[in-house]
């Protein structure tokens, strides 16, 4: 299973055959890398543990550089130069998996504005953009708290929000809901829209599957180092024996939905959350029955 990205979708950013191996270790975490991420898209990173998520993603903020291969950004490989990474990593932003990683100073208020300060914003917008920022992930009120007195979902998003402020043209998130209740994640989620609708694209490693097919309109699954597949959710959940091949399991409504009798479905888009669902399915059933 391999589809290739299409190539008229303009890119943020292209890997191509990259390779990637750490110090002290056998076998390359990415292994011939090649894939695109479509600007202006909602993309989803998937596969399981060890598959290359993360080393992905610090390859696109110049953390990890290639061994072989390249990260292209606009027609061009990425320098890495130490003004040109720092140009870099205001226009993309990552948002580690683990918030203490990222976050360094006492409070939310002063790790956000941090950022803004560095990045040599004056002071009124450095306010503004954190007022903004911190009221969008619900975190207004624990803006003075100690972050070290923070549940995770607050330190989560507090180091979202420290990236969302910067504006980047390309944000990348590694779990950001793993661990996160419910409430929290929609907050989460909310708060990306919103950027999302400001023009930043976004792509998320997710264990999540569910997440995946709701929020995504791109996929990418990586197996062992290299892109296994790309394409629309419908396009990639239509692939169950190779997905479970990699032992990914379906989202639970594209299972249902392709569990329905093919009378019903044929020729329908699948629906891709719970109330499209079954109001999907109510329309279909009184159709066949009429
Ligand atoms: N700092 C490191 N040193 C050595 N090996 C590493 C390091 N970080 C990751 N690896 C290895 O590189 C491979 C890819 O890891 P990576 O973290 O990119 O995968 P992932 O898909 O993000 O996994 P997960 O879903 O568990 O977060 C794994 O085999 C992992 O053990």
């Amino acid at each position: 299973m391999h589809k290739e990205y299409e190539e008229h979708k303009e890119h943020c950013l292209v890997f191509e055959e990259v390779v990637y191996r750490y110090p002290d270790t056998v076998l390359p975490a990415l292994q011939g890398l090649s894939v695109a991420i479509p600007k202006g898209y909602r993309t989803a990173v998937l596969g399981h543990n060890g598959s290359g998520k993360s080393t992905m993603f610090l390859q696109a903020v110049g953390i990890l550089r290639p061994q072989s291969g390249e990260v292209i950004r606009a027609g061009a490989e990425l320098s890495y130069a130490k003004k040109d990474l720092a140009d870099l990593r205001r226009s993309v932003g990552l948002v580690f998996q683990d918030p203490e990683q990222q976050l360094i100073l006492n409070t939310p208020l002063e790790d956000v504005s941090f950022g803004l300060r560095n990045a040599g914003m004056d002071e009124q917008t450095i306010k503004q953009r954190c007022h903004e920022v911190l009221e969008q992930l619900d975190l207004t009120s624990f803006s003075d708290k100690p972050i070290h007195q923070l549940s995770l979902g607050q330190k989560k998003r507090t180091a979202l929000a420290g990236v969302m402020a910067m504006k980047p043209e390309l944000l990348l998130l590694d779990e950001p809901t793993s661990y996160l209740d419910p409430l929290s994640e929609t907050l989460l989620l909310e708060g990306l829209e919103t950027i999302y609708q400001q023009g930043t694209t976004i792509v998320m490693a997710t264990h999540d599957m569910n997440l995946a097919y709701r929020w995504a309109d791109w996929v990418i699954v990586l197996e062992a180092g290299r892109c296994f597949a790309a394409g629309t959710p419908a396009d990639i959940f239509a692939e169950r024996e190779a997905l479970q091949a990699i032992g990914l399991e379906l989202p639970l409504l594209a299972d249902l939905w392709q569990s329905l009798p093919p009378r019903l479905t044929a020729g329908q888009t699948a629906p891709r959350n719970a109330g499209d669902f079954k109001d999907m399915l109510s329309l279909l059933l009184k159709e066949d029955m009429s």
